[in-house]
């Protein structure tokens, strides 16, 4: 398991508040989502943070009327009798408007969190297709690279847990109304009670920033512990691992080290919760304390005789809600800007700008290719690798012509044809189409010129018909010319064995998927090749689980079909690389000898070598 990640420092004050600046972008998406739902319930929001103020208020009247009703020294033996004098006509119009705001109260609040749901699964939605977008334009090289997969991973994260920061941002804005409202009310009796009750406020609002901070540090530094664990999980419990892990026993192995990591996660986020418990209720105290200092002050105006009772409920009351929603807002705060920081990581990651990318006086491949490709002392490098992948590569691939690679394993063959789709640029040299450089063409139609079947091709688990159709998405549903693809492939017999034929789902991730053998998911990849109608045919030993026979004949209807198109093949089966016009010998990373199967048999070199040891075990 690789090595801890460096413990990140906090981030400063001022990376936290410089996070702050990703709210307004953030804003503007949710309300790019639906502007309806977006004003829906802000609107309501608006309405509900008056609420509050008015419902004290009224409690208030209604206290102060009740004690006028008893001082004025009225007695009503039945409620009939009362009810018909008139005198308990205000009293009894107060309930009802009181009824009538709590029960206004309610539904806007259900009806907030219906738009609330319904904005968040609509943004949350938008955010994930944004995302697959977004993946999709980035290299390669990109994803090869740990660092952006924590980050693809925080920001995978962000999608679906961001939205209670658009609740809380929401509610945070509704508090503020509201307590706009009550200080104003306060402002009216006594002034410094405000100020008392901030100050009484900022240390548990420090004390939250600060943990949010921790919080935050901790997440981000077990970025890649958390993606090691849950690949442990995915390992430990899933179809394609299922066999493997049977058969060498590795579950407790998986089990334990899963454990161990989870167990180092789980003291690290103890550890924090417990330091915060503890903090926060210290704080919170000072906060209380301040509360009851003004009570006490109130409670002795009142006695003075300067408030009436009503007042001393309205002021009470108005204290206690303003002293939660200012604690609210402050750590509410502290929160929004913890979150903001995430935020970072989605915006971050959609700031990954791919390099591979047309340029804007980008032109098209010629149709059809002239002359072909040459190399031009081509290098390549992995990030971060010690040593060159390809070097001093010098060649052409001639338009028309069938060229085989071999090379043992390693020795650059898969790379050499990615730099061909422009998967990668080379670190040196360049490689020339027609006598311009690969990087002058579009990349779009570059890359639909050219078909490649990878050994590690993918099983998608669809249905065999759109298995082959993938090859060329915009002729899925063309069946004739699927079908016409499974027969040069020769996949047309795997799919007469399956019950649903082509629309018979394949693989084991679904109820009614069949799976199918490795070979004949190698068939059903080969035809993927042939529903592309490309100038350039790639195979990248997707032939490897083929059986003797059915590999020759793929090779050999490929040379058949293959209509004077440009082709590489690589495969470590001599009978079939000896099919091609030319074969180059790649080893390590360098071509060390080129020719017609007899020319190089003539040589003697590596090739001829590699050729007897095969031979040798056939005879
Ligand atoms: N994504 C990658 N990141 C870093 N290094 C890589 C990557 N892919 C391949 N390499 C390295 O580049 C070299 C060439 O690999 P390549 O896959 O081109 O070999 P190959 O000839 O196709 O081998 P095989 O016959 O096993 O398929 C190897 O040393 C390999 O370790």
């Amino acid at each position: 398991m690789s090595a801890m990640a460096g413990p990140r420092s906090k981030p400063s004050l001022r990376q936290r508040l410089g996070a702050l600046r990703n709210l307004p972008p953030f804003l503007r998406e949710i309300w790019g989502t639906s502007r309806a739902l977006t004003g829906a319930s802000l609107g309501l929001r608006l309405l509900r943070a008056l609420m509050p103020i008015a419902t004290l208020y009224i409690g208030k009247l209604i206290i102060d009327e009740a004690v006028r009703l008893v001082g004025a020294g009225l007695h009503f033996d039945a409620l009939g009798a009362a009810w018909r004098s008139g005198g308990l006509d205000r009293l009894g119009g107060l309930l009802a408007l009181e009824f009538a705001l709590a029960i206004a109260s309610d539904l806007s609040g259900r009806l907030v969190s219906y738009c609330d749901a319904l904005l968040s699964e609509r943004f949350t939605n938008a955010t994930s297709i944004r995302l697959m977008e977004h993946a999709a334009t980035l290299d390669l090289e990109d994803f090869e690279d740990a660092d952006l997969q924590d980050k693809l991973d925080r920001a995978r994260r962000q999608t679906m847990g961001r939205m209670n920061l658009m609740s809380q941002l929401f509610g945070q804005a509704q508090d503020l109304v509201t307590v706009l409202a009550f200080a104003a009310g306060l402002l009216l009796y006594a002034p410094w009670l405000i100020v008392l009750l901030a100050i009484a406020l900022v240390p548990a609002f420090v004390g939250e920033a600060h943990f949010n901070a921790l919080d935050y540090t901790l997440n981000f530094a077990w970025t890649p512990e958390r993606r090691q664990l849950e690949y442990l999980r995915q390992m430990g419990a899933s179809v394609e691992t299922a066999k493997e892990v049977k058969i060498f026993n590795l579950n407790r192995f998986f089990i334990a080290r899963f454990r161990q990591l989870s167990d180092k996660f789980y003291l690290a986020n103890k550890a924090l919760a417990g330091k915060r418990a503890f903090w926060g209720t210290l704080l919170a105290a000072l906060g209380t304390l301040g509360y009851y200092v003004a009570y006490a002050y109130i409670a002795w105006r009142t006695v003075k005789g300067d408030f009436s009772i009503g007042d001393l409920t309205f002021l009470a009351g108005s204290f206690r809600r303003l002293r939660q929603l200012l604690e609210g807002l402050l750590v509410g705060f502290s929160q929004v800007a913890g979150q903001a920081l995430y935020l970072d990581d989605l915006y971050s990651f959609f700031a990954v700008r791919p390099e591979i990318v047309s340029r804007p006086d980008a032109i098209a491949v010629p149709q059809p290719i002239a002359r072909g490709f040459a190399f031009e002392n081509v290098g390549f490098r992995y990030p971060d690798a010690p040593r060159w992948a390809l070097r001093g590569l010098d060649f052409e691939l001639r338009a028309g012509e069938v060229l085989a690679l071999v090379g043992e394993n390693g020795a650059g063959k898969t790379t050499l044809v990615k730099l061909l789709a422009r998967l990668y640029d080379p670190d040196e040299g360049r490689i020339l189409l027609d006598g311009r450089d690969l990087r002058e063409y579009a990349l779009e139609d570059l890359r639909a010129n050219i078909g490649v079947i990878f050994q590690d091709f993918v099983r998608y688990h669809l249905t065999a018909g759109e298995n082959i159709g993938v090859g060329q998405v915009d002729a899925m549903d063309d069946r004739a010319r699927i079908e016409a693809a499974a027969r040069r492939a020769g996949a047309d017999a795997v799919v007469a064995t399956l019950p649903l034929g082509y629309d018979q789902l394949v693989g084991r991730r679904f109820k009614t998927g069949i799976d199918l053998s490795g070979g004949q998911w190698q068939k059903i990849a080969i035809a993927r090749a042939y529903m592309r109608d490309a100038q350039v045919m790639i195979l990248d030993e997707p032939t490897a689980a083929l059986d003797a026979r059915s590999e020759f004949e793929v090779f050999q209807r490929f040379r058949e079909l293959s209509g004077g198109r440009t082709a590489v093949l690589i495969s470590h089966r001599f009978s079939s690389v000896r099919m091609a016009d030319r074969i180059l010998v790649l080893a390590a990373g360098r071509l060390e000898a080129a020719g017609t199967h007899e020319q190089l048999l003539a040589q003697g070199g590596r090739y001829a070598e590699l050729f007897e040891l095969q031979a040798a075990g056939y005879r």
